[in-house]
């Protein structure tokens, strides 16, 4: 993590206030949350949505903090302490971090893309650390406070930072690349995701691209070569980039010629050096292979031999919520991939349940997928009208939207096993009565849902 002088931290920062008395104390570390002081940090207030932060400053100061920025336009500035004044705190936040970022000696991966991007952060991180020390983004740490925290925490030796990057409107991945700097840039899928701010497929592809803006002079962009709004859109506008692409199909540079779903792992093989070498990733589901596809990519661009990669793939563990495998209180198996859902997430996870076997029951729990603008029932729909009543014995869905999926099954599926609910607590008590220790669970919804509620009770 970062550690600074005061005198340092006003020049990176743009402090405009005298600090003399005080430009030699150092600080390290940094945090927006007075809750959470670690001895000689510096605390960031900032204006939320509930509170402002400036009102814990004394407090943050009393508990350890070793200094502390204040907003200029915030009265009553405590004298006498070890203030750092910035014209606001959050740009001031940001500012730190990208002149922290330029002073690291680091490699930079940084990720985006509608879906994929936490679980291709864990998998890259997990195939560098067999050869590099590596610093990545703590759970979804991925925004305009989210990333340069994450920097803001990168310790000075360490090698290689996997950084991920989220977004909900156009500029927002060009600011944050610009932050980050990577040298390599990857772009996981362009699926529905923010649809809500940003009208069109086209648009999201052409905001998840502006991780180009921060690619480093020499740098590399790794993406899902089976999208075409992603192909044709850098074969057009960066034809002299270096790319490398990843898909299900022959026309990439990296394809799976075979996946063989496991109960808790996967396997597929690639066309290496003119023969086939198998890997296996101990997550589930073919949208998981591409994950990792993309993440050999990238520690092949860093140089990570291959038998480091197959080992570090076998020691990946997912951020949770992300088809995390837990048992019920009956015994029945559940797929909590309840983190978040979208039309292209969905459909990856009920591809995933309708291929594995073994199982008396297999059901699926879907909530609302949000932000997904004005098509959003239609999506829903055709969610549930690509759910197969051969390979799923029951539907549930939970919330207003997720309703329509429900709509959409009942063509395929007989009236009792479909059924959609508004009251969480009466979803939980049928699946609770109609489950058995042989069935097996996928529980999905936007994270606004919080359906991981419901995997919650099932476990009790
Ligand atoms: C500003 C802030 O910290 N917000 C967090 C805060 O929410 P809120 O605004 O309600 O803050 P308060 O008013 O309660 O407090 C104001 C500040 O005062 C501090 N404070 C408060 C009390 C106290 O006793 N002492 C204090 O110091 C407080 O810390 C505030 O700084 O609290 C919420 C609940 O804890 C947090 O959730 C909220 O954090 C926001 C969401 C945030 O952005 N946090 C980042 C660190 C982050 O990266 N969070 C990620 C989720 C990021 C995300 O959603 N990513 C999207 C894509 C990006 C979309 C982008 N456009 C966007 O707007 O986010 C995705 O799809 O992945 C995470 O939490 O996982
Ligand atoms: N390549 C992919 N294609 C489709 N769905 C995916 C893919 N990778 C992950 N998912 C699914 O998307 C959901 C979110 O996964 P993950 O958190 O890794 O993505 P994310 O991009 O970080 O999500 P968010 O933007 O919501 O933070 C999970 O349900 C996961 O199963
Ligand atoms: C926070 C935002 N990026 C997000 O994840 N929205 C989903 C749809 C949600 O909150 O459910």
């Amino acid at each position: 993590m970062i550690k600074r002088t005061l005198k340092q931290v006003h020049e990176m920062a743009g402090g405009l206030n005298d600090i003399t008395p005080f430009q030699s104390r150092v600080i390290q570390g940094v945090t927006i949350d007075s809750r959470t002081i670690k001895e000689g940090c510096l605390f960031v207030p900032l204006k939320g949505a509930q509170v402002d932060g400036h009102q814990y400053v004394k407090q943050a100061l009393a508990d350890g903090a070793a200094a502390s920025f204040w907003q200029k336009d915030v009265p009553n500035p405590p004298n006498d302490l070890p203030l750092i004044i910035v014209e606001n705190t959050e740009k001031a936040l940001q500012e730190l971090a990208r002149s922290y970022r330029s002073e690291l000696n680091i490699k930079v991966v940084g990720i985006t893309g509608s879906n994929g991007k936490t679980t291709t952060k864990d998998m890259t991180a997990a195939l560098l650390a067999t050869t590099y020390k590596v610093h990545k983004t703590s759970g979804n740490f991925n925004n305009h406070l989210g990333l340069p925290l994450t920097v803001l925490s990168i310790e000075e030796n360490t090698e290689a930072a996997v950084l991920e990057m989220g977004m909900s409107s156009r500029g927002e991945i060009e600011f944050l690349s610009n932050m980050a700097k990577p040298d390599v840039a990857i772009i996981t899928n362009i699926g529905e995701s923010h649809l809500l701010d940003l009208g069109s497929r086209e648009e999201i592809a052409n905001a998840k691209l502006e991780i180009v803006e921060g690619l480093a002079e020499e740098g590399v962009l790794i993406y899902h070569g089976d999208e075409p709004l992603l192909r044709n859109r850098i074969k057009r506008d960066f034809p002299d980039m270096k790319v490398i692409s990843f898909g299900r199909t022959e026309q990439n540079d990296l394809f799976p010629q075979l996946i063989t779903q496991g109960a808790d792992s996967t396997t597929f093989t690639i066309a290496c050096d003119g023969t086939e070498a198998e890997y296996a990733i101990p997550v589930l589901g073919h949208h998981n292979v591409l994950n990792a596809l993309a993440a050999i990519l990238a520690a092949k661009e860093f140089g990570v031999d291959d038998s480091s990669i197959r080992m570090g793939l076998s020691a990946i563990q997912l951020t949770n919520m992300r088809m995390e495998m837990v048992e019920g209180a009956k015994g029945q198996k559940i797929i909590n991939d309840a983190y978040n859902a979208s039309p292209t997430s969905v459909k990856a996870a009920v591809e995933l349940i309708e291929g594995l076997s073994g199982f008396e029951k297999k059901i699926l729990v879907l909530g609302d997928m949000l932000e997904l603008g004005p098509q959003e029932k239609d999506f829903h729909l055709k969610i549930g009208e690509l759910i197969s009543s051969d390979r799923i014995d029951k539907v549930f869905t939970y919330g207003p939207l997720a309703e329509f999926i429900g709509k959409g099954a009942s063509e395929a599926f007989s009236k009792e096993n479909v059924r959609s609910f508004q009251d969480k607590q009466k979803l939980i008590a049928e699946l609770e009565a109609s489950t058995q220790v042989n069935d097996i669970i996928l529980v999905k919804a936007s994270r606004g849902m919080r359906l991981e509620e419901v995997v919650q009770a099932l476990q009790k």
